[in-house]
């Protein structure tokens, strides 16, 4: 079926949990492989730290080499697969194979977000592919769907789940009513979260997902510097139960919108309440889904593993085997397209909806102070229950949507009132459709 033709050679650098997969998956389905792409793939290294460490999969020990520079730069190798991770030094290697008009393959959605320009320059300058669905919700084919299948549409709105992590935490507070520092250690403990769990938690894996999503969706350039990013550590065991009370669910959610007027987008990640009917609800554990609204295709949804050694290095596969299909074409994938240069507003002038929580002393009159703190602001309110009486009143209300700035500014008045104790929780409401 490959006619005899030459392997493609294929450099892989770094073997931890996807990069293990990927050679798992290079010698299982070889024969699928070379009969899907017209050529034989064939391993021409690997690069890693330690030469004597234990790994998932067994490599010829002939393969593995500490030296990734020299290897990227071989003549022998047609593609580059960089799974390493972090800024340096995968930009450096990917760099130096581009120069050398090797195609490239990477998951790395830390280096993308920081500084895909240049990585996206040099693939233009060098006639290089560089393909990177990995990157984005792991297993999930999303990126390519809004590269190529979506090149004809017109993208309004980008909005999901893409950290598996910390929806598991947020999917066990919501199951079990566990607190959060309960539900991290259980997370640990099944390797989904890390040792460091800061990227996860506090946000930062979602926001250069998000930054990647809206380059793409929107055409433009966003950084993980643009991205309005809040994390989960705040949410209390009582945020969970209160807003399951009220029929919703807390979720951390990936956010990338045009503005009202189309002149301007805006990219965030922070925790949410979904009513528990919207289908986000539903994403349970580690699970990712993205949905993807467009003028012509409507709403989208993509759902499935967004993370995972063996999930994420069948997204690699489906690159690596895009990018060895375009040499043999000789040809190139889709360059970065920033053409609509669409810039990224402050959080400030997003408009969203806010649910808060205030406790207040329960006599006359403190309803409408609270009321009139939110009608200064030009914040009009939806609902507003009282729970508990006397010393351990709350009010709970709900406003419509108004500027996040407005909302913040009613919030930090609502704290210096002298009938208001204390806001023991503030959470934007998303996915229905109140105006
Ligand atoms: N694990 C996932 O579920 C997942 C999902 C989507 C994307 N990704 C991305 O895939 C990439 C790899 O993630 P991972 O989970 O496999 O990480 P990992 O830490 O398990 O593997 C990275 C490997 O690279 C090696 N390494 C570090 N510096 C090196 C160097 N200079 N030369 C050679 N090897 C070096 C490390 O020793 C390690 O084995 C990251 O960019 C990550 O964001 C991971
Ligand atoms: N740490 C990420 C996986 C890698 O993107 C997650 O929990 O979804
Ligand atoms: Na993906």
């Amino acid at each position: 079926m490959t006619d005899g033709k030459p392997a493609l050679r294929v450099a892989l650098l770094g073997c931890g949990v996807v990069g293990s997969q990927v050679v798992r998956l290079l010698g299982e389905q070889a024969d699928d492989l070379a009969a899907r792409i017209g050529a034989p793939l064939e391993l021409a290294g690997v690069a890693v730290r330690r030469l004597g460490r234990r790994r998932d999969t067994e490599i010829d020990p002939a393969l593995l080499t500490t030296d990734a520079e020299g290897l990227v730069t071989r003549d022998d190798v047609d593609i580059v697969v960089e799974v390493i991770g972090g800024i340096e030094p995968a930009r450096s290697l990917i760099l130096a194979a581009m120069s050398r008009g090797k195609s490239v393959v990477t998951a790395n959605k830390a280096l993308l977000a920081e500084d895909g320009a240049t990585i996206h320059a040099a693939a233009r300058e060098n006639g290089a592919d560089l393909y990177f669905e990995a990157s984005v919700a792991g297993a999930i084919p999303l990126l390519r769907p809004l590269r190529e299948s979506m090149a004809g549409d017109h993208v309004h709105r980008v909005l999901g789940i893409v950290n598996g992590t910390t929806n598991y935490i947020l999917d066990k507070m919501d199951s079990t009513g566990a607190s959060f520092t309960d539900a991290l250690e259980e997370a640990q403990a099944l390797g989904y979260a890390e040792a460091d769990p800061t990227a996860d938690v506090e946000g930062f894996d979602a926001a250069a997902k998000a930054a990647i999503l809206a380059g793409i969706a929107f055409h433009s350039r966003v950084t993980a510097a643009d991205v309005h990013r809040e994390g989960i550590t705040e949410i209390t065991a009582t945020d969970v139960a209160s807003a399951k009370g009220m029929g919703y669910v807390i979720k951390l959610l990936a956010i990338c919108a045009r503005s009202d007027d189309g002149g301007s987008i805006g990219v965030r990640v922070h925790p949410a309440m979904i009513p528990r009917t919207h289908p986000l609800a539903g994403v349970r554990e580690a699970y990712n889904a993205v949905f993807v609204e467009a003028q012509s295709a409507g709403r989208l949804m993509f759902y499935g593993a967004g993370a995972g050694g063996a999930p994420t290095a069948s997204a690699v596969l489906g690159d690596i085997v895009a990018v060895a299909r375009n040499r043999i074409a000789k040809t190139r994938g889709p360059e970065e397209s920033t053409y609509a240069d669409l810039k990224v507003h402050p959080m400030g002038d997003t408009i969203t909806r806010y649910h808060v929580s205030l406790d207040v002393a329960d006599k006359p009159g403190v309803l409408a102070k609270v009321a009139e703190v939110f009608s200064t602001h030009d914040v009009s309110i939806q609902t507003v229950r009282q729970e508990g009486r006397g010393d351990d009143a709350q009010l709970v209300l709900v406003t419509h949507r108004a500027n996040d700035a407005a909302l913040s500014a009613t919030i930090e008045d609502l704290q210096d009132l002298d009938i208001v104790r204390a806001v023991a929780s503030v959470m934007r409401v998303e996915g229905d459709d109140t105006p």
